[in-house]
């Protein structure tokens, strides 16, 4: 963790006040705030956020589309402002909206793509980069004729064909289904073992879990976290514990006030919350709430544990800063 590929400081971005027409003042928009970050060579990282948190823009800004209001970018040791052709060169972008050319073909888009970056022609590139996203067999397909899970591959193609380093995926699986979003995880894995660090956007909660090495957490245009998957859910994951009774509570006996329940609407469970980081993995306050039910005269018919997921923990981060 000491050359990082991306190294971004006290970036601001301010979206001037003006409305469509330029005209009118419609007040100005703060979408980054202080962003400090660096994403480390050959990982995954999830930027994970709700709507409107300023992930699209934090990574237009890192890929030179829009301009930082304050703060530098370095990509591969280049000032995105200053060196911004050697930094832009090193980056795909997979955007979020799929835009292809209907009509052309699926070798010429991509070939097209190369052709941007003042790249020369490398068939062998565009081949290889075809047949490790099985798209080799129709390359001669018009991009029209293709499904929505080989468009989205394309639109990867058309980012890996000037041999970036890096590659961002903004939102790589809004709206795709379930099956989709495997293939593409698939897709994802097997660039970063080729050696591409990756970026991607995301809000949902199972897709950073599932992917990123590192998950850094952005709302209302701060990152608020930054940790490594595992760690992040060790760190901050609580555990529950639902225990079904065998007669239904009206309430919690006093006996209990020192133990972190709940009862459900029905008083037919009650729920213990409980750390579960590895430091306090020591499940005695579980023998003792046990211990004190049955003093208590309360029977347990059945009970099962839960880890409370990225979703809760995101969920809490975001309600804590709101
Ligand atoms: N060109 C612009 N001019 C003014 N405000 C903008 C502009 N682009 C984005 N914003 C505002 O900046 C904030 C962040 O937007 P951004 O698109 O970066 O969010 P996001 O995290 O990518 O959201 P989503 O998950 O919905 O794509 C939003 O409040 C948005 O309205």
């Amino acid at each position: 963790m000491s050359d990082p590929i991306i190294r971004i400081e006290g970036l601001d971005k301010i979206y001037a006040g003006k409305s469509g027409s330029g005209k009118e003042d419609v007040g100005s928009f703060q979408a980054l705030r202080q962003v400090d970050l660096s994403i480390e060579r050959g990982e995954i990282f999830a930027l994970l956020g709700p709507n409107g948190a300023g992930k699209t823009t934090l990574i237009s800004v890192v890929c030179g589309l829009a301009s930082p209001t304050r703060g530098t970018v370095w990509v591969d040791g280049f000032d995105n402002v200053k060196q911004y052709r050697d930094a832009r060169e090193r980056i795909g972008l997979v955007p979020q909206e799929l835009t292809n050319e209907a009509f052309e073909t699926v070798w010429n888009t991509v070939s097209f793509s190369r052709g941007l970056f003042g790249k020369p022609p490398n068939p062998k590139h565009i081949e290889r980069v075809l047949k490790s996203l099985t798209l080799w067999d129709k390359r001669h397909n018009r991009l029209m004729t293709l499904s929505g899970g080989m468009k989205r591959r394309v639109l990867i193609a058309k980012a890996l064909s000037h041999e970036p380093r890096i590659l961002f995926l903004d939102e790589p699986t809004a709206g795709v289904d379930v099956e989709l979003r495997r293939e593409m995880w698939e897709v994802v894995r097997e660039l970063r073992d080729q050696g591409v660090t990756i970026i991607l956007t995301t809000h949902y909660i199972e897709e950073a879990e599932e992917m990123a090495d590192r998950i850094g957490v952005i709302n209302n245009g701060e990152v608020i976290l930054v940790e490594e998957t595992n760690a992040l859910i060790e760190k901050l994951g609580r555990k529950q514990l639902t225990l079904q009774l065998f007669d239904p509570l009206d309430s919690i006996p006093d006996s209990l006030a020192t133990f972190e329940l709940a009862l459900s609407d029905t008083g037919e469970e009650l729920i213990y919350s409980y750390e579960s980081s590895s430091k306090q993995r020591d499940s005695s306050g579980i023998s003792t709430l046990l211990r004190a039910l049955e003093a208590a005269g309360i029977g347990v018919k059945d009970l099962h544990t839960r880890q409370s997921s990225l979703e809760d923990i995101f969920v809490d981060l975001v309600k804590e800063r709101a």
